[in-house]
């Protein structure tokens, strides 16, 4: 019998019957079974949180540094472990799954940092003999929804800041993939929380996560995922007053000029549309190429394409892992047919690999001949699908870029240190790469979008704690 996964609340591992969390790359195999909260289950959860928020509130730095150092060293110590477990239960490659450990390390070494270095300000008052003193206090019980395409880097990054700055936390997973949390929450826990910290409620969006945006005790809420849930959970926080946080979808473009270096024009798009499956909100599916370099980009890129090896995230030399599921395989390939239908043309992939039927594989699929307007170039599908859109020059590259709902990252191959620099000015998306992938980012540094595919404060680096503490301003009188 597989040992049962369980919920962590108020110090306690908890749940008598769970799920079976299946290897996308090989459906018949089981990677664990997790246990699935009820709403009575994540309503002991918030209550536990808040229970325990006065006094982790009031702990000191140190401990605070001393917990997230230990959990940071454990991951790291154990990226080979947790990375195949991500692997398994995700489909990233393994070394994408090992780079997303490191990189959950690497976040909590730097909110570990951060319990030492949070400040205030003191400022002159308009009003001679009193002074201003602007500090920030943790916010309360955090409520944290995540979603399955990064089960171990998006936890870290709300979990991280969420308690170096002194709040308690209630995190509920993607009930796909709820392994890679269960052991962060399984380290973070032994690293010394105190009971009620921090609690996890593995299960399903429309019970846990719902009991989660229903409940007033919930200060604030970080969700990453898609827009539809987004916008429940801000009607649910305007609805009770709190504060809300969202990362959604994205449909980012890559421009390609006439002077860019083709190697790294190729090389870019394959990487931000087709690694990781394509299933980034960071992935770049438009690909916007002026009309000197189409032909031969085109060319080179859908060669690539074809070339790219898709197999089980496990072997050495696979490229390009499963998609995580039926439902999302579902989503890639009727926008496959959709894409046909409008009139763009296939150049590289379009069909399901079939490996015995084992796994949900996909090969990346190139259009060409594709217009902005197709749904194809306007709504998100979150896999390994990408399409090339046509355009005479710089000018009208640009508007294309930006003609869209959302505005998370894009990108520009140039050699134009002119176009370059315009391009960072006038890009309507939160994150702007030149030369580099739209996906692939820091873990110190903000990350956020503008326009519909983000809402709040950034997340990630020192930004972070704009969302995850409040500002207090107060006023005193020499006595
Ligand atoms: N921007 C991004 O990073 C991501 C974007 N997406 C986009 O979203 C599409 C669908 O993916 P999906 O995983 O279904 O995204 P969802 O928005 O449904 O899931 C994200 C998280 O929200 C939870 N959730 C679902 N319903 C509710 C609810 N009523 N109240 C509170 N929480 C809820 C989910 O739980 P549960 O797992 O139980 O459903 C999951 O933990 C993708 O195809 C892609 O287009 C998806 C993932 C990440
Ligand atoms: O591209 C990255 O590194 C991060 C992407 C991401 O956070 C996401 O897809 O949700």
């Amino acid at each position: 019998m597989t040992e049962l996964h369980k919920n962590l609340i108020d110090g306690e591992w908890v749940g008598s019957d769970g799920i079976e969390n299946i290897n996308p790359s090989n459906i018949k195999e089981v990677v664990g079974v997790y246990a699935r909260a009820t709403a009575e289950e994540t309503t002991q959860a918030i209550a536990a949180a808040k229970a325990a928020f006065p006094a982790w509130s009031r702990s000191g730095i140190l401990e605070r540094h001393a917990i997230l150092s230990k959990a940071s060293q454990e991951i790291l110590a154990r990226k080979a472990e947790l990375g195949e477990l991500l692997s398994r239960e995700e489909g990233k490659t393994l070394p994408e799954g090992i780079g997303e450990v490191t990189r959950a390390a690497q976040i909590f070494d730097f909110f570990a940092g951060e319990t030492l270095r949070l400040n205030g300000e003191i400022l002159p008052s308009a009003r001679p003999g009193l002074t201003v003193e602007i500090t920030r206090e943790p916010v309360g019980v955090i409520g944290i929804i995540t979603p399955w395409n990064f089960p171990i880097a998006i936890p870290s990054w709300k979990i991280a800041p969420a308690l170096a700055y002194g709040n308690t936390v209630v995190i509920k997973p993607a009930d796909l993939v709820p392994g890679s949390t269960w052991a962060i929450v399984n380290i973070l826990q032994r690293a010394g929380l105190p009971k009620g910290v921090l609690n996890l409620v593995m299960g399903k969006g429309s019970v846990v996560g719902q009991t989660l945006l229903d409940s007033p005790d919930v200060n604030a809420v970080s969700f990453t995922g898609s827009v539809g849930t987004g916008k429940r959970v801000a009607e649910a926080s305007i609805k009770v007053g709190r504060k809300f946080q969202l990362e959604m979808g994205g449909k980012n473009p890559t421009i390609v000029l006439d002077d860019a270096d083709l190697k790294v024009a190729v090389e870019s798009v394959a990487q931000s549309a087709f690694f990781s499956t394509g299933q980034r909100c960071t992935a770049s599916s438009r690909v916007i190429v002026t009309e000197g370099i189409h032909d031969k980009f085109v060319e080179a890129l859908a060669a690539r394409t074809a070339g790219l090896r898709v197999g089980d995230a496990l072997d050495k030399e696979t490229e390009i892992g499963p998609v995580v599921d039926p439902n999302q395989l579902k989503q890639d390939t009727d926008y496959i047919e959709i894409g046909k239908s409008e009139g763009a043309k296939i150049a590289a992939g379009g069909e399901r690999v079939t490996k015995g039927n084992e796994g949900y594989f996909l090969q990346p699929t190139l259009f060409t001949e594709a217009t902005n307007s197709m749904r194809i170039a306007r709504e998100e599908i979150f896999g390994p699908v990408a399409a090339v859109i046509r355009v005479k020059d710089y000018e009208e590259a640009l508007a294309t870029a930006n003609d869209t709902e959302f505005g998370l990252s894009a990108g520009i191959v140039t050699t134009s240190l002119k176009y370059a620099t315009h391009f960072k000015r006038n890009s309507e998306a939160g994150m702007v790469m030149v030369n580099v992938p739209t996906a692939g980012v820091d873990f110190h540094v903000p990350f956020g979008g503008r326009k519909g595919s983000s809402y709040g404060s950034r997340e990630q680096g020192t930004y972070a704690k704009e969302f995850f503490t409040i500002v207090k301003t107060a006023y005193t009188a020499a006595g």
